[in-house]
């Protein structure tokens, strides 16, 4: 598909810090330590730090947001529901980024994109609030020009779109979530909004998502998490970071 051709653009790598937390909460120890796992993914290569504040709080806790937002050096993005607590609990804290999550306390992890069509006056009032405490907002939907248009009248700049049917499936039911992707990708950017992309996403499925010139940040944590058991926490976020940026500049996988 042409968007494999190299185009040199920049792209960001969010990494997600939620599954630091889970390891951690696992024992109740203090360790391993989310913000000091953030600090280093900075050092590392990471453009954003991601966490979702769950309501169910299974991972990040409200103590790690409000203790690492003052140490950041590059960005955090924070994930939540369209809750009045969620967004009240975001503009108190005022991160540069908010990304807009459904949630559903059942799911292991999240199950689709937020339905902006179906929650559009939730939605703009969240957006609304967001927007007046200087944070960015961005919708997590999956790649719908319907759910794209809605994001655009509701008046929120970002969306990521939700890749994790593409990291699920495999052969041509992958390949054809990629064009879907692909197409949506294009959508997003002819109605103006700045095209994110995260969910499943790992060290040999990333390269065709981050091919896309137009996908401007990848947020991705569970693969980043899962590889650094292996080989360390900063290598395994130099390594995604490695890989997104010379599939880019059309180096391959390094
Ligand atoms: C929205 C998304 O795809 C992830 O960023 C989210 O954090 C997934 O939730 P878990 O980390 O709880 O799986
Ligand atoms: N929004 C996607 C994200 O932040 C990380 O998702 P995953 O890589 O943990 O699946």
């Amino acid at each position: 598909m042409s968007f494999l051709q190299p185009s040199g653009t920049i792209i960001d790598l969010g990494v997600n810090i939620d599954h630091v937390a889970t390891l951690r909460n696992a024992r109740g120890t203090q360790y391993p330590d989310p913000i000091r796992a953030a600090l280093l993914a900075e050092q590392a290569g990471a453009d954003c730090i991601t966490l979702h504040l769950r309501e169910d709080r299974r991972h990040i806790k409200d103590a790690d947001v409000i203790a690492l937002a003052p140490k950041l050096l590059t960005r955090m993005n924070l994930e939540a529901a369209v809750t009045q607590e969620m967004i009240d609990f975001a503009c108190k804290i005022r991160p540069a980024d908010v990304c807009l999550v459904p949630e559903k306390r059942t799911e292991v992890t999240t199950e689709g994109g937020l339905d902006v069509v179906g929650n559009y006056n939730a939605v703009e009032r969240a957006v609304k609030q967001l927007q007046a405490e200087g944070i960015r907002v961005s919708l997590f939907i999956d790649a719908e020009a319907e759910q794209m248009d809605a994001t655009a009248a509701v008046g929120a700049p970002v969306i990521e779109l939700h890749t994790g049917r593409y990291a699920d499936t495999e052969g041509a039911e992958q390949t054809a979530e990629l064009e879907r992707i692909y197409r949506g990708v294009l959508h997003g950017v002819s109605k103006g909004l700045k095209v994110n992309a995260g969910h499943g996403l790992h060290y040999t499925n990333v390269q065709a998502i981050a091919a896309i010139p137009e996908i401007a940040e990848l947020n991705i944590g569970h693969a980043i998490v899962a590889h650094s058991v292996f080989v360390g926490w900063e290598n395994a976020v130099r390594e995604m970071k490695a890989i997104m940026v010379s599939t880019r500049l059309g180096r391959g996988a390094q």
